[in-house]
């Protein structure tokens, strides 16, 4: 009893100095942009000639109209004349065309966001090296490491920065990104949050215009490439900082019904983009109570119906947009002027958007006189909104100055996995494999794929050692969403020459979120409380890539409250699961009574291809990675889930307590970039080498903690041991789910954890170690509970 109240104690003392006094607020903002520069009324020339389309008279006159009407004077874009004349294949929708985008996008969102970023810290005044978390905002890539990796890099944060990427959350990304450093900064005392949204969308959505979808003229008439960045701390250091607006409460919420409005899906030749027409009225009808149920629980409810007494952030994602804005609060004429000016000087940018407009806002308050005529911006209280696929209205309720006390009370999880019947025994995935694939003509890889997984089977030498002691690590069986007849259904899956990525993402699109509402019903069966109770989602996927997200569709299949908030982790690779968690962690501490569903899906159809001549890396991918996965009828959904809600006093004798996540901490390992993983589970070595580094190996006492590592391969897992001279059983937990599943990405580490709370930890503290691309290493600190 003693002990247990020591405990408690402890964490609740930690928690308490954990967390700063005050507010969180934005310190300081930057923007940047490409340096090409189109004016709105030139760009139906410039378009229909670049684009060979000056034949189509209908749609360059219709082009006109909206270019007329978008209050648009001009626009900033990543590609160039130069740009779109090297690659025809953006022209031609017969001609798969994403490789290319891609590669342009992928160096151009962190180079973009790095300016941004740089312009936010000079203005800060301290140095890049004390930012102490990155939180990124992008639709414009698809590759790991991310974007986040490389802005880091190039903006020389420190290696232990941590790091969260989001993506695919559409034009309100800048505002999710906003929202969960504020759950950051005020969850970490000390926490400098550096914040950016980058996008050149454009780049990926670009292409003729085409009789057949006159519709797509919107989009090419409306959206920009920018980016915006702001620090973000808490309790800002004498004169050194100062707060520009305080991040008081964020809110969530979508529109019923409105799920097809707007869409976007990455395909083999760029976004298509779904922007319906009924968007501004569904907004008028919509964004006064979205308004009403973010205020009135702050006490604001005198402010209902007063909104011109508020100053205005909203996301200028078209001109209609704003003015139905204007009209369903009868909001006086100017008080809408900075989101208006954004549009005009930039277009939507999406994401990086609201930083022009929270830079705009600033820049008239601190006008001679406060204010322009008419532009109520010197308002003490202000919210922003944002406005994205879903349809999501994303709100952030801004003050000038205030202080702000947060209550606080330790997290509580609960964990629970399930698996799809459909299973593939280690010893039979080489035939399997070469079978389904029509491959098995080609015997030299197929020998070398016998050996690569019996090489898995057998044990590296390390775990060989191990099993002698029952701790075995070798891959025994795994499970997958793709059968036979799914590759049968889809040759384009099996035939390396055909683009697959339309097929894949149609099987994503319901597969990853069906997944993850099934593990997530078992565990809100397990919590005894009704979906309605959980007040915010994190999803982590790297499967699928359009909009609205799996999150949105989670959401719906298992009937979460229309407010509660989500966010969704996208290309986290084997790391996500510990930075759902991480993410999960911060919103419980921060926001009182939330309950967080924490969600990690992913299919391994994703990464599955056929075997090559020469592709050893193929053959181990395909031979250490596998998932969990749901069939349509028969089969039971595989999944896992994870839950982390915050006790309060009201509930705390009702729900079990599994795990205190305390500290979570991502950090890169120098020099390990590309190391990549899957490469070779001989070679997978790195992270142990590289973990030997850490403080916890000096640490007393650290045999008696337990651990919780990804289990990303029998080499790591030796790795880890070695590295950290762990004895064997101290791994034993992840060398079982690894046994059992394979490497299941990010959702693997849920599974170590509910094995974990299998073994006698009693109190004790361990440490969760996520590990992926970058190479990262994500650290979280636990308790077991009792
Ligand atoms: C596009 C507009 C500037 C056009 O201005 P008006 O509506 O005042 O003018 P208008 O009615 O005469 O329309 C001009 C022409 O455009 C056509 N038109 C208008 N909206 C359309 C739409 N969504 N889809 C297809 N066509 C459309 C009209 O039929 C008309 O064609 P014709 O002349 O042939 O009769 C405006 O409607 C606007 O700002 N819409 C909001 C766009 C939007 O939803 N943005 C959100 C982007 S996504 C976002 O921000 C978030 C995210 O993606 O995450």
């Amino acid at each position: 009893m003693a002990a247990t109240a020591h405990h408690a104690g402890v964490l609740h003392e930690s928690q308490q100095t954990q967390r700063p006094n005050g507010p969180a607020a934005v310190l300081a903002i930057g923007t940047a942009n490409p340096v090409n520069c189109l004016r709105q009324d030139e760009y139906p020339d410039w378009y229909f000639r670049i684009t060979n389309s000056d034949h189509l008279t209908t749609l360059k006159n219709k082009m006109k109209r909206i270019c007329e009407k978008s209050g648009i004077e001009k626009r900033h874009f990543h590609s160039t004349d130069e740009t779109i004349a090297g690659h025809p294949e953006f022209l031609d929708r017969a001609a798969p065309s994403l490789d290319a985008r891609l590669r342009i996008t992928e160096s151009a969102v962190p180079e973009l966001a790095a300016a941004s970023a740089a312009r936010a810290i000079a203005e800060w005044g301290r140095p890049a090296t004390d930012i102490t978390h990155l939180v990124l905002a992008t639709n414009s890539i698809a590759h790991a490491p991310g974007a986040d990796h490389r802005v880091a890099a190039l903006l020389s944060l420190r290696p232990d920065v941590q790091r969260t990427l989001l993506c695919f959350h559409g034009c309100y990304g800048g505002c999710s990104a906003l929202r969960v450093a504020r759950d950051l900064a005020e969850t970490s005392r000390g926490a400098r949050v550096l914040v950016a949204s980058a996008e050149v969308v454009t780049s990926l959505s670009f292409r003729a215009p085409d009789e057949a979808s006159p519709e797509a003229l919107v989009a090419a008439a409306l959206f920009g490439d920018g980016a915006g960045a702001a620090v973000v701390g808490a309790d800002p250091e004498g004169s050194a900082e100062r707060a520009v607006f305080y991040l008081v409460a964020a809110s969530q919420a979508t529109l019923p019904g409105t799920e097809r409005a707007l869409s976007m899906r990455l395909g083999s030749c760029g976004y298509d983009v779904g922007i319906s027409a009924e968007i501004p009225a569904l907004l008028r009808g919509a964004i006064e109570e979205c308004l009403v149920e973010t205020l009135a629980p702050l006490g604001l409810a005198d402010t209902c119906g007063h909104w011109n007494g508020l100053f205005w952030a909203v996301h200028p994602g078209g001109r209609a947009i704003l003015d139905s804005c204007e009209t369903a609060l009868a909001l006086e004429t100017g008080n809408l002027a900075a989101s208006r000016h954004v549009l005009s000087e930039y277009g939507n940018m999406f994401g990086a958007t609201i930083f022009f407009v929270l830079d705009e806002i600033r820049r008239r308050r601190r006008q001679d006189g406060g204010q322009k005529e008419g532009d109520m911006v010197d308002c003490e209280w202000g919210v922003m909104v944002g406005i994205g696929p879903g349809i999501t209205v994303e709100m952030m309720v801004l003050r000038a100055a205030s202080d702000h006390d947060q209550s606080s009370a330790p997290p509580c999880a609960a964990i629970g996995t399930a698996n799809p019947a459909n299973c593939v025994p280690q010893d039979e995935y080489a035939d399997w494999y070469f079978r389904v694939t029509n491959s098995d003509h080609l015997a030299k890889p197929k020998a070398k794929m016998k050996k690569i997984c019996e090489t898995l089977i057998d044990l590296t030498v390390a775990s060989f050692i191990s099993c002698f002691n029952g701790y075995n690590s070798g891959i025994k069986k795994r499970y997958f969403h793709h059968t036979a007849d799914t590759l049968r259904d889809h040759p384009e899956l099996v035939d390396r020459a055909l683009p697959s990525l339309d097929a894949r993402q149609a099987v994503l699109a319901w597969a990853v979120p069906e997944l993850a509402a099934a593990a997530a019903a078992n565990a809100l069966a397990e919590w005894g409380r009704p979906a309605s109770d959980v007040t915010h989602l994190v999803l982590a996927t790297y499967s699928g890539a359009h909009m609205p997200g799996a999150d949105l569709r989670l959401a719906s299949l298992l009937g979460l409250r229309r407010s509660a908030q989500r966010t969704m982790l996208y290309l986290g690779g084997c790391a996500a699961g510990s930075a759902a968690l991480r993410v999960a962690r911060d919103v419980a501490e921060n926001n009182p009574g939330a309950r967080v569903l924490v969600a990690c899906a992913d299919l391994s159809l994703v990464l599955f291809r056929a075997p090559g001549e020469d592709d050893p890396a193929t053959l181990v991918m395909q031979a250490l990675f596998g998932r969990r996965h749901r069939g349509r009828r028969r089969r039971r959904a595989p999944a896992l889930r994870d839950r982390v809600g915050l006790a309060d006093g009201g509930t705390r004798q009702r729900e079990r307590r599994r795990w205190a996540p305390r500290r979570g901490r991502p950090r890169v390992l120098p020099l390990e970039e590309d190391a990549g993983f899957g490469a070779s589970p001989r070679r997978g070595m790195p992270a142990g080498r590289g973990l030997a580094a850490r403080p916890w190996r000096r640490r007393r006492g650290r045999l008696e903690m337990f651990w919780a590592v990804h289990p990303g391969g029998p080499a790591i897992l030796d790795g880890v041991e070695a590295g950290l001279a762990l004895e064997p059983e101290k791994l034993a937990a992840s060398r079982r789910v690894l046994r059992e599943y394979g490497n299941m990405s990010g959702a693997s580490m849920i599974f170590v954890l509910d094995e974990l709370r299998r073994e006698e930890l009693d109190g004790r503290s361990g440490v969760m170690l996520g590990l992926g691309p970058g190479i990262t290493v994500e650290t979280m600190v636990l308790r077991s509970a009792r």
